[in-house]
């Protein structure tokens, strides 16, 4: 069965599901260019490292794709990284959509000196990198499920069926298909190992009842709700096996920043000897950054805290605190880091 798809792209002309909407409405919206995919990124009508950073490279691509050859090759650097310093702005936590724009700025940049390429060649060539974001995703997502699902069985003492806690959306919704952490939940499923889900709501912005749920239900996939506060009850009641999560940024000794709420999950775990595995490609790892004290968090609005939908659920006045994510030490990640290239111990990770 096809996986619920959170963008579309073909030959220009970019949509994204609005994820706001989910899981009562599935509204695709258009994306015509890279102030629409900003407004969007920013609302959360798209998320999830890898997807901002897919959205936010296809929303340039078909801008380029729209307009005239640019006079010069200088003309094209200037544009291409206006836009994407200005993309990168949307949200600051997820790396990936910084990685994307200083890859394609220095292929940009390049480009300028390279005397046999024209400034309408050089302008194909910058949109050619910009639409391989979505395959690639893809297949990072694929090597990461079977690599993930590997290690875990291995780990897990090869039993015949696994129970599997998840935090947050890490799925279709969160990439562009298949997932991260969810991507190795679908692997196991697929190898008939997966014995059930656990996934947490995930408050405030419930990514995990309103996303994974609608995803795990959609693929028929074995899966339980718990709300955030359940977790530490669920992992000695149904005797958990691993935890997975995934990343919006990796800093290059493995601390690991995810949606708030993976810290505390890494603590559980420990403490009821559970294996703790991140998931991520490697366009979430800042190899820049030495540990996560430099891994900037992003504040999100209080009123995702305060408000259902229009419906107040919190007392007006009341202070606020709502930090969108938490940065998990590497010594927590007890099962390793998967990856596309494999499933590495924290210290272990190389550019
Ligand atoms: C494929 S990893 C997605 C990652 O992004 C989510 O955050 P948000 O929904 O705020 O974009 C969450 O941290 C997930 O683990």
């Amino acid at each position: 069965m096809a996986t619920l798809q959170a963008i579309k792209y073909n030959d220009g002309h970019l949509e994204i599901l609005d994820q706001l909407l989910l899981p009562e409405s599935c509204i695709y919206i258009p994306i015509n260019n890279v102030q629409d995919a900003w407004g969007a990124i920013r609302e959360m009508k798209v998320r999830g490292a890898p997807a901002i950073a897919i959205v936010g490279s296809l929303s340039l691509a078909v801008e380029l794709r729209k307009l005239a050859a640019p006079e010069t090759k200088k003309d094209l650097h200037s544009l291409v990284k206006e836009k994407l310093d200005y993309l990168v702005t949307s949200r600051p936590t997820a790396v990936n959509m910084q990685l994307a724009a200083e890859a394609c700025i220095k292929l940009s940049n390049n480009l300028v000196d390279k005397d046999s390429v024209d400034a309408a060649e050089a302008k194909d060539v910058v949109v050619k990198q910009l639409e391989a974001t979505l395959a690639n995703d893809i297949a990072d997502n694929l090597a990461i499920g079977e690599h993930g699902a590997t290690d875990i069985t291995k780990k897990c003492g090869n039993k015949d069926k696994l129970r599997i806690m998840t935090h947050c959306n890490t799925g279709s919704l969160a990439t562009a298909g298949y997932g991260t952490a969810l991507g190795v939940i679908r692997s196991l499923h697929k190898a008939n190992l997966l014995d059930q889900v656990y996934c947490t709501e995930t408050r405030p912005y419930n990514q995990g009842s309103r996303l994974t749920a609608f995803e795990l239900v959609y693929e028929k996939i074995p899966a339980t709700l718990i709300c955030d506060n359940m977790a530490a009850a669920a992992m000695k009641q149904f005797k958990i096996d691993a935890v997975i999560v995934g990343a919006d940024r990796v800093a290059a000794n493995g601390d690991t920043a995810n949606k708030i709420g993976t810290y505390q999950l890494a603590v559980l775990a420990k403490s009821h000897n559970i294996l703790f595995y991140v998931a991520a490609p490697f366009s979430s790892i800042d190899f820049q950054i030495p540990t996560g004290l430099s891994i900037p968090i992003e504040e999100r609005p209080h009123s995702e805290m305060t408000h259902t939908g229009n419906i107040r659920t919190a007392a007006a006045g009341i202070h606020c605190w709502n930090p969108g994510f938490d940065v998990t030490p590497a010594e927590l990640i007890t099962g390793g880091i998967v990856t596309e290239k494999g499933v590495f111990k924290p210290d272990q990770l190389v550019a």
